[in-house]
């Protein structure tokens, strides 16, 4: 069988009939779909939380969390605030971020395989990619790929709470939320609107799991849609 012809073309290249006059059935069709979501909004807003319980439901789920990506310490700027300027969008590597998403685009299934997920053996072939991060809407090469965009947004009060509870790679300087990463949140939420980016707001006081069904139902019916 020559290489590089589709299931469909090969079947209606071949005789309606096998050698024995029975007719033949089509091959089942098989639709790649792919859907990518991005789980985004403010530091603490819940992203991650959020994004393992989905992942845990849907199936050929993958998944690239944009924290993954910041540049190393020495790599990032200080400002005349004097602190290290980690949110803002030049602390990650967002080209390699790009790159990983292509290559999920490019082959959901050969990515699945190497991230450790399982896919399963299914005719519609649906594919799901979550993009998890606080500065998701703000890179103007992947702002155009979502077929939804969350922002989990929390008030002040309870963000900086929540924050003052964490402990991350670099710990946060005594006021660095109120100098740096609240600032920043809103300078990149006003950017994000008046560029018009269109974003589904999601209530981050909300339990986890009031999150998880609404989130999940949500996708659960798009794919549908679109099916
Ligand atoms: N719906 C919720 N209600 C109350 N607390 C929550 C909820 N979701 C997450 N949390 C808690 O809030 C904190 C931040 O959650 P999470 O790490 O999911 O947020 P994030 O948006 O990913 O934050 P980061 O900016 O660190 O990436 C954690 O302590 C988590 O347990
Ligand atoms: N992951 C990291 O390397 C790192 C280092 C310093 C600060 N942060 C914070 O992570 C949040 C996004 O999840 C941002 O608000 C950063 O301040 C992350
Ligand atoms: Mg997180």
């Amino acid at each position: 069988m020559k290489p590089g012809r589709s299931a469909v073309q090969r079947w209606t290249q071949r005789s309606a009939r096998d050698s024995a006059g029975r007719a033949r059935s089509p091959p089942p069709l098989r639709v790649e779909m792919k859907c990518i979501v991005g789980i985004g909004g403010m530091t603490n807003g819940g992203k991650t939380t959020l994004t393992n319980n989905l992942l845990k439901v849907l199936p050929n789920c993958c998944v690239i969390h944009q924290d993954d990506f910041f540049k190393p310490q020495d790599q990032i700027a200080v400002g005349e605030d004097g602190f290290k300027q980690w949110d803002v969008l030049e602390s990650l590597d967002m080209e390699a971020m790009l790159s990983t998403v292509q290559a999920w685009m490019s082959n959901p299934r050969k990515f699945a395989r190497a991230h450790g997920v399982s896919v399963q053996p299914d005719a519609s072939d649906t594919h799901i990619l979550i993009l998890e991060g606080f500065l998701l809407y703000s890179y103007k090469p992947l702002v155009d790929l979502y077929s939804r965009r969350y922002f989990l947004t929390v008030p002040y009060e309870e963000c900086k709470w929540r924050r003052s509870t964490r402990s991350y790679k670099v710990p946060d300087p005594p006021g660095l939320f109120d100098g740096h990463v609240w600032p920043m949140y809103q300078k990149y939420k006003q950017e994000m609107e008046a560029n018009g980016v269109e974003v589904v707001y999601l209530d981050g006081m909300k339990s986890r799991e009031q999150l998880f069904h609404q989130v999940l139902e949500e996708i659960q019916n798009s794919l549908l849609n679109h099916s």
